[in-house]
């Protein structure tokens, strides 16, 4: 569904070249759940804003559904950190917000925001404005609002970074289900390791400076994962292994 062919993207800075990704080629199927995985830097957003329509590549092409990205669509939809709510409208307002370009009646508007807002379990605050919400609740109302326009793809940067542990858990659970009950092809930016193994068929594994593809690992697990069993360590370990993070020294604990 998409495929990124040798894409490198630079800036100029005073007059000198940062190659901020270099020549990064990946090809994602329909219905995948994948994760860019890395450090800070090494070019996650970048290629995700390329793929979403929001940046040029400086060489190489990237496609979706065979067709050049040249600008962002309503076939794909970007969910960010900062949820960008309006605040000055309800939840159900905020929802509708994607919809309103299209000539649908104020009934079909209601009906299919308060569809996807019962999705995401937040029927019950329709009328609410953004404030009245926690962060968690606010992230809930912008991935209704995506999921409102019926998009191919999603595609999310670090939409989970802002949220504490738990609340944290609960939504990568939520967007999961979501993704396979809807069919949705989900592009995932991360730097969380757990995060990725929890929530992705591929992880691609980032290094920087330039960014470049590390690695590509395949997440057998299944559909519901659970974080303690050893399949999940294992896969978890051999991520750390990936980015030489994982000690040789044998630890004996006593307890
Ligand atoms: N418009 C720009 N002009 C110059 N440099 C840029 C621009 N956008 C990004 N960069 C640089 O590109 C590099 C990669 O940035 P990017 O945000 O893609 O990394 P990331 O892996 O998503 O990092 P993080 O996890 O910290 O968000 C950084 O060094 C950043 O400073």
């Amino acid at each position: 569904m998409i495929d990124v062919s040798n894409v490198t993207i630079s800036f100029e800075e005073e007059n000198q070249t940062h190659v901020i990704l270099d020549d990064v080629s990946l090809n994602i199927e329909k219905g995948e759940f994948i994760c860019l995985l890395g450090p800070s830097g090494c070019g996650k957003s970048t290629l995700l804003n390329a793929m979403a329509g929001f940046l040029k590549p400086t060489s190489g092409e990237i496609k979706i559904e065979n067709q050049i990205v040249q600008k962002p669509s309503m076939k794909y939809v970007t969910i960010f950190q900062n949820y960008g709510l309006l605040p000055w409208r309800t939840v159900q307002k905020n929802v509708e917000l994607g919809l309103e370009t299209q000539k649908y009646s104020k009934e079909k508007k209601a009906k299919i925001a308060s569809h996807y807002l019962k999705m995401v379990g937040l029927e019950h605050a329709a009328k609410k404005r953004p404030a009245q919400l926690s962060g968690g609740m606010q992230q809930r109302v912008a991935i209704a609002r995506a999921l409102a326009v019926e998009p191919d793809i999603l595609f999310m940067d670090e939409p989970f970074g802002a949220l504490d542990a738990i609340t944290r858990m609960k939504l990568q659970t939520d967007i999961l289900e979501i993704a396979q009950d809807t069919k949705k092809t989900v592009v995932f930016v991360t730097h969380d390791i757990e995060e990725a193994v929890f929530l992705a068929d591929r992880i691609v594994i980032m290094s920087a400076n330039p960014g470049r593809i590390k690695a590509l690992l395949t997440v057998q697990l299944p559909k519901h994962r659970d974080r303690t069993s050893n399949d999940f360590l294992m896969i978890r370990d051999k991520v750390y292994e990936i980015f030489n993070m994982k000690s040789h020294e044998t630890i004996e604990y006593y307890i």
